[in-house]
């Protein structure tokens, strides 16, 4: 048993984070050996299972990133842009793999994460299920056979609470379909439309988020021709998706060589 891989899962008390701790601790793969919140939670100090409202497990909030990260093999990380850069750092340091599910990033955050990679195994994805990977490949291909005549839309829809739009799926499908028809995503993407836009161009590729209530997680990634449309979709009912994949992704980067991975390395669904 206490051979098993540590886990470390950071924002223990969010939406991920609770699930996360509830996928590490029914593995037989894996244990958790921490769990963290922001300094001044009123989940710091407590067992991390009675503060989720069931059994004690033996494992008491902190706050101490570097103090955590020590006891880690893996730290799983599904907070905020700020958080994870900083901890990334840390589990450079620590010499531990760093699973990066956060999304939001600015490029400068991305440039800081790249850098911890140097010296780090990180994983990172803006989705751990193995559905929405399958469909980022799906859209790559997509996108590569059907030419401009096709306008590509990514729409996607998530809960109320959710701070960061597009989502880090829609910037992946978008991405996958620029890769898929060659040209740059930043030079055709069409953000936020409001107002008086003017007509869609010829080769772009647009954004949409919805938000309502309690939904996890949609995205189409619709093609829309003269007389006919093509929509890829993947629905999320269940935050385990993401919690098994980035458990499976902390795995996965034991004894890796240091760098940046994604999902696709994880699951083997690359290139080539
Ligand atoms: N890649 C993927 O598969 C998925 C990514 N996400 C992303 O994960 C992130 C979190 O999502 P949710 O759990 O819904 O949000 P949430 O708001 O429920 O949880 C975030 C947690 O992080 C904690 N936190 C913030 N700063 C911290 C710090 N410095 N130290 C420790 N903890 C800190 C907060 O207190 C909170 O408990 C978002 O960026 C979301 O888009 C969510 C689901 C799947
Ligand atoms: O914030 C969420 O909830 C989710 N975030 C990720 C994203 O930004 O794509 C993944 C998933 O859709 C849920």
């Amino acid at each position: 048993m206490t051979d098993l891989p540590g886990i470390v899962v950071t924002g223990a008390s969010g939406r991920m984070g609770q699930m996360l701790i509830r996928t590490v601790q029914e593995s037989d793969r894996a244990r958790l050996v921490g769990a963290l919140e922001r300094p001044g939670h009123d989940w710091i100090g407590q067992d991390v299972g009675r503060a989720m409202g069931g059994a004690e497990i033996g494992v008491t909030v902190t706050d101490d990133p570097l103090e955590a990260f020590a006891r880690a093999h893996a730290v799983i990380d599904f907070t905020a842009p700020a958080a994870t850069v900083e901890f990334a750092g840390i589990a450079a340091q620590a010499r531990c793999v760093h699973v990066i599910g956060t999304t939001g990033m600015g490029e400068d955050d991305l440039k800081k994460i790249a850098a911890a990679a140097r010296h780090a195994i990180v994983v990172r994805a803006g989705n751990m299920s193995l559905g929405v990977n399958l469909l980022v490949q799906l859209t790559k291909k997509v996108a590569a056979a059907l030419d401009e005549d096709y306008d590509i839309e990514v729409i996607e829809t998530h809960h109320n609470q959710k701070v960061d739009a597009p989502s880090g799926t829609a910037l992946m499908l978008g991405q996958a379909a620029a890769d898929g028809r060659g040209v740059s995503l930043d030079a055709v993407s069409d953000r936020g439309r409001d107002g008086i836009t003017g007509k869609r161009e010829r080769g772009h590729i647009g954004f949409s988020a919805i938000r309502g209530g309690d939904i996890v997680g949609e995205h189409d990634v619709m093609f829309a021709a003269a007389g006919e449309r093509v929509i890829l979709r993947h629905v999320a009912t269940d935050r385990a998706v993401f919690a098994r994949g980035a458990l499976k992704a902390a795995l996965w980067g034991q004894g890796r060589k240091p760098g940046e991975y994604d999902m696709l390395d994880v699951l083997g669904l690359g290139d080539g």
